[in-house]
C-alpha cells in the first residue's frame, strides 16, 4: 500500500466515514449527526489514505473564519476527522495526512489552522500549540447566590423553540464573533452545529430548551440548555446544564445566569465549555462551590507566519525581531520583524538580530492573546536574546478577552 493521501470523492464518504467512527470507538453516531457533518463536508479538502479498497486515514479542512485580537475575521483551516486505522497506526499515516495537508493549507492562502484534539499530545509535533481554554464549572446553585447589576429587571425572558429561534440567537451570536477571538464567523449550515440534540445522548436530560432575552423588543441574549430532574429521598435535585449562551451586554447576561441558577427543581447549574473570564465567576457568591476546571480547546497552527501575526493587532506598540523555527514548514523558519499596536500591524522577514527566539507552536499557543509568553518562557518554551524583550513582547501579544471557542467541529 502507498501511504500518499488523496482527495476523497463524495460516493467515498460512507467508507471513509466508517473508518473515522471505528477509530474513535465503533459505536455509530446518531443519524442526524452523521447527515450533518455530510452535508458540511467540503470534499475537496478532505483527503484519505487508502489499503487497497479500504480507507485505513481520514482528515479534513473546513474553510472556517476565525476572529483574532483586533476584530479581524480571519480564513482558517479547521482540520477534522483525523482517524487512522488501528490496523495501521504508527506506521506514518498520520503525519502523511499531516504533511498534505499543511501543505494544501497554505496553497489556499489560508494562514491559520486549528484543531480541537482528541488527545492534545498528538499535534505538538506539527506545530500547534494550545490556544484557548474552555472553562467548565458546576454551580451549586442552593449555596451561591448571584448579584446582579442594575437594570437586570427589565430583561424581558421569553421561552422559546430552539429551532423556531435560531434566527434570532444567530443575530446575537454574530455581534459577539468579533468581540471574542477564538469565535467562528458562521458558514452557512452550521447554525444547525450547536441544535444538534440526539435524543440517545440526552443521558436522562430534556430535548434542549431556549430561553430569549429581550429588552425594548430586541433579543440582546439567549441561553440554550437541557434540563435533568433527579429526585432524592430528601427532595428534588435536579440540574442545568448549559449548551451555548450569548449575550450583548451585561444586564442580558446577568438576567440569563440569574434564570440559569433559579429554575424550580433544580439545585445545580453545569457549564462545560465557557470563555476563562466569563462573567458569571463575578456574579457569583462563592466560585469556590462552583469548582471551575479549565482545558485546552483550540490547538492554533501559524501556516504563514508573516500573514498571520500582521492580520492581528496587538494590545501595545510593540517592535521586535522573533527567530521563529519550524521544522515542518520550513517556509515560516528565520527571522521576522513584527511592528504593531492596537491599530494593526506588519510583519515582514528581516536580517536583523532577534530578540526573541521560540517555535511556530509557542507562537501558536500565544496567537489568540491567550497564553502569555512570559509563561512559556518560564517553562523554557520562549528565550530572550535582548533584555526587556520579553516583558515588551508578551504584554503586546495579551489580550483583554479570553480567545475562546465555541463549540467542536
Ligand atoms: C482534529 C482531530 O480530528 S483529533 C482526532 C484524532 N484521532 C483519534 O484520536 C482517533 C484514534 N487515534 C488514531 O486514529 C491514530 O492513533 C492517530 C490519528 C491519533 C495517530 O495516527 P498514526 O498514523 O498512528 O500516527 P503516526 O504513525 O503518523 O505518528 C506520528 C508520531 O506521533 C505519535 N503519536 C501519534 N498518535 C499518538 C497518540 N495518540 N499518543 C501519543 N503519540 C502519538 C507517534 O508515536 C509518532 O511519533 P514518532 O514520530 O516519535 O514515532
Amino acid at each position: 500500500m502507498t501511504t500518499e493521501p488523496r482527495v476523497l470523492g463524495p460516493a467515498e464518504w460512507d467508507d471513509w466515514y466508517g473508518n473515522l467512527e471505528l477509530a474513535f470507538g465503533g459505536v455509530p453516531e446518531a443519524p442526524e449527526e452523521r447527515a450533518l457533518w455530510r452535508e458540511l463536508a467540503e470534499f475537496d479538502r478532505f483527503i484519505g489514505v487508502w489499503d487497497g479498497e479500504r480507507p485505513v486515514g481520514t482528515a479534513g479542512a473546513f474553510s472556517f473564519r476565525l476572529s483574532v485580537p483586533g476584530g479581524a475575521i480571519v480564513p482558517t483551516a479547521g482540520v477534522t476527522m483525523v482517524s487512522v486505522a488501528a490496523t495501521h497506526r504508527r506506521r506514518g499515516i498520520l503525519t502523511s495526512m499531516m504533511r498534505r495537508q499543511l501543505d494544501d493549507v497554505r496553497a489556499w492562502g489560508e494562514p491559520l489552522a486549528v484543531l480541537t484534539a482528541s488527545e492534545p499530545v498528538i499535534y505538538g509535533r506539527f506545530g500547534y500549540g494550545v490556544g484557548t481554554y474552555a472553562a467548565r464549572a458546576t454551580i451549586d446553585t442552593t449555596r451561591v447566590r448571584l448579584t446582579v447589576p442594575e437594570g437586570t429587571d427589565d430583561v424581558v425572558l421569553r421561552q422559546a423553540d430552539p429551532v423556531k429561534a435560531v434566527g434570532a440567537c444567530e443575530a446575537v451570536y454574530a455581534r459577539l464573533v468579533p468581540r471574542r477571538p477564538g469565535m467562528l464567523a458562521r458558514q452557512p449550515g452550521w447554525e444547525a452545529v450547536p441544535l444538534l440534540d440526539p435524543a440517545g445522548e440526552r443521558g436522562g436530560a430534556s430535548p434542549m430548551q431556549c430561553v430569549l432575552a429581550e429588552r425594548d423588543g430586541e433579543v440582546v441574549g439567549f441561553a440554550r440548555y437541557a434540563i435533568k430532574p433527579e429526585w432524592s429521598f430528601a427532595g428534588a435535585n435536579g440540574s442545568v446544564s448549559v449548551k451555548d449562551m450569548g449575550a450583548l451586554d451585561p444586564v442580558a447576561e446577568a438576567a440569563l445566569w440569574r434564570f440559569l441558577c433559579s429554575i424550580d427543581l433544580t439545585t445545580s447549574v453545569r457549564i462545560h465549555s465557557r470563555p476563562a473570564d466569563d462573567a458569571w465567576q463575578h456574579l457569583v457568591s462563592d466560585i469556590r462551590r462552583c469548582e471551575p476546571t479549565l482545558r485546552d480547546s483550540l490547538h492554533v497552527r501559524l501556516v504563514d507566519v508573516g500573514a498571520a501575526l500582521s492580520l492581528r493587532a496587538y494590545q501595545a506598540p510593540v517592535d521586535v525581531v522573533l527567530e521563529v523555527a519550524d521544522a515542518f514548514c520550513p517556509w515560516n523558519e528565520g527571522r521576522w520583524r513584527l511592528r504593531g499596536g492596537p491599530d494593526g500591524a506588519t510583519c515582514v522577514r528581516t536580517e536583523d538580530a532577534a530578540d526573541l527566539a521560540l517555535s511556530v507552536r509557542e507562537l501558536g499557543a500565544a496567537y489568540l492573546g491567550g497564553v502569555s509568553l512570559t509563561s512559556l518562557a518560564a517553562a523554557g518554551r520562549v528565550r530572550e536574546l535582548r533584555p526587556g524583550a520579553l516583558f515588551a513582547t508578551s504584554v503586546a501579544f495579551g489580550w483583554a478577552v479570553a480567545p475562546w471557542l465555541p463549540h467542536g467541529f
